[in-house]
């Protein structure tokens, strides 16, 4: 899967930039607030919808501007000539999605462009909450599954419902929760199939990149924490919590409440690890991700690496571009200077300053 070109206006400081991508490395070099991470911004929010950056939504759109406008030629496979076009724009607060020159859903938009991005605040996905990685393993999990999508959106209207009336006048009427509750097991149940489907078939491609980019910690486990108690039933579980839910104001278990756990055989949690372990491991995590991917897909996402190099020591970043010669991806790469990657074949270098990009060579 490849971005062919990507076309931005009003986003951040960027007036208007139209990027012709190289299939190989693409690295944006300039310095601090250029607008290089912005870039790798873009290709991010036609891929999740949303930006990696917290923040107002309103500051993505250029001060001064009234709209945000994204647009990327997509090519699934590296080996097929045609391509998709895929449109975002933000304007008065609203989203518009567009698929080759059709009104789209955000989702229907995401699923055409899968872009995984390793930057600043992915040391979160380790040390932050757990909802972090419930995305982390939901992202994954809608490009891989189709059925995931309708049971998560089944899912999130009972939940949403069942918090209502457990607020409400009626929240000592225990007959009405029973739709809900029964909406909520079933497309509760069926996604926690899902995720620990998902979170088996991410063991083997994060062994294998723990072992190249983090052999100093050992052996890797993942597990997976459902959210309720291991025994019952969801059904079971929200009958007889109801009581409680009722003081709480809010349902207290759930795929909602789920996490991904992670361990080392030389840091058994996540209380073991430096920050610049943290970062390693969310990197790990989001390869493996890539990895699993490819095993389905056949393609690897695009890979976005922000600042790379006030990431990762020279060691971890010499062994990254190691890993990732290995495979036959698209990767964005951002620094102040040229990363180590920069010398690969098809390697293609903008400037970036003041919110313009500049391609610096032609593709080779
Ligand atoms: N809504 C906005 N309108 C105009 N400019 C903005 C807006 N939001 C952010 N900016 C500016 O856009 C730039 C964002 O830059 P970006 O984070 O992409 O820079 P960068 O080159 O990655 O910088 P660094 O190396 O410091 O991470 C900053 O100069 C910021 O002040």
């Amino acid at each position: 899967m490849q971005l062919k070109r990507l076309y931005i206006r009003g986003l951040r400081c960027l007036h208007e930039v139209d990027i012709q991508l190289s299939p190989g490395v693409n690295v944006f070099v300039g310095d601090n607030g250029a607008g290089k991470t912005s870039v790798l911004e873009a290709a991010f929010l036609l891929s999740h919808g949303r930006s990696f950056r917290s923040g107002h939504k309103d500051a993505l759109t250029r001060r001064g501007d009234s709209r945000m406008e994204l647009f990327a030629e997509v090519q699934a496979r590296k080996d097929e000539a045609g391509h998709s076009k895929v449109g975002l724009g933000r304007e008065g607060g609203r989203w518009e999605a567009r698929v080759d020159g059709v009104d789209a859903s955000l989702g229907d938009l995401v699923l055409h462009c899968p872009v995984v991005c390793f930057s600043p605040g992915s040391h979160a996905l380790v040390s932050g909450a757990a909802e972090e990685r419930r995305r982390f393993l939901d992202w994954g999990l809608f490009h891989v599954e189709h059925a995931f999508l309708p049971d998560w959106r089944r899912y999130q209207r009972a939940l949403k419902q069942r918090n209502a009336l457990l607020r409400s006048a009626h929240r000592h009427d225990d007959r009405l929760y029973q739709p809900w509750e029964h909406e909520l097991a079933i497309s509760g149940e069926a996604i926690n199939h899902y995720r620990r489907t998902y979170v088996e078939s991410l063991r083997q491609p994060l062994a294998a990149v723990v072992a190249a980019l983090l052999p100093e910690l050992g052996a890797v486990s993942l597990s997976y924490q459902q959210g309720w108690p291991e025994q019952q039933s969801l059904l079971e579980q929200l009958a007889s919590a109801r009581e409680r839910d009722v003081v709480r104001g809010h349902t207290r278990h759930g795929i909602h409440r789920s996490d991904l756990g992670i361990a080392f055989e030389h840091a058994p949690g996540k209380e073991y690890f430096s920050r610049g372990q943290e970062k390693l491991v969310a990197l790990s995590l989001y390869l493996a991700q890539c990895g699993q991917f490819k095993q389905v897909k056949d393609e690897w996402p695009v890979f976005c690496l922000d600042d790379l190099a006030s990431e990762l020591d020279d060691r971890h970043q010499q062994a990254l571009w190691a890993l990732l010669a290995e495979h036959d991806q698209q990767i964005l790469v951002t620094g102040t200077h040229p990363p180590g990657g920069a010398g690969w074949p098809q390697t293609r270098m903008f400037h970036v300053e003041h919110g313009a990009v500049m391609s610096m060579e032609p593709l080779n």
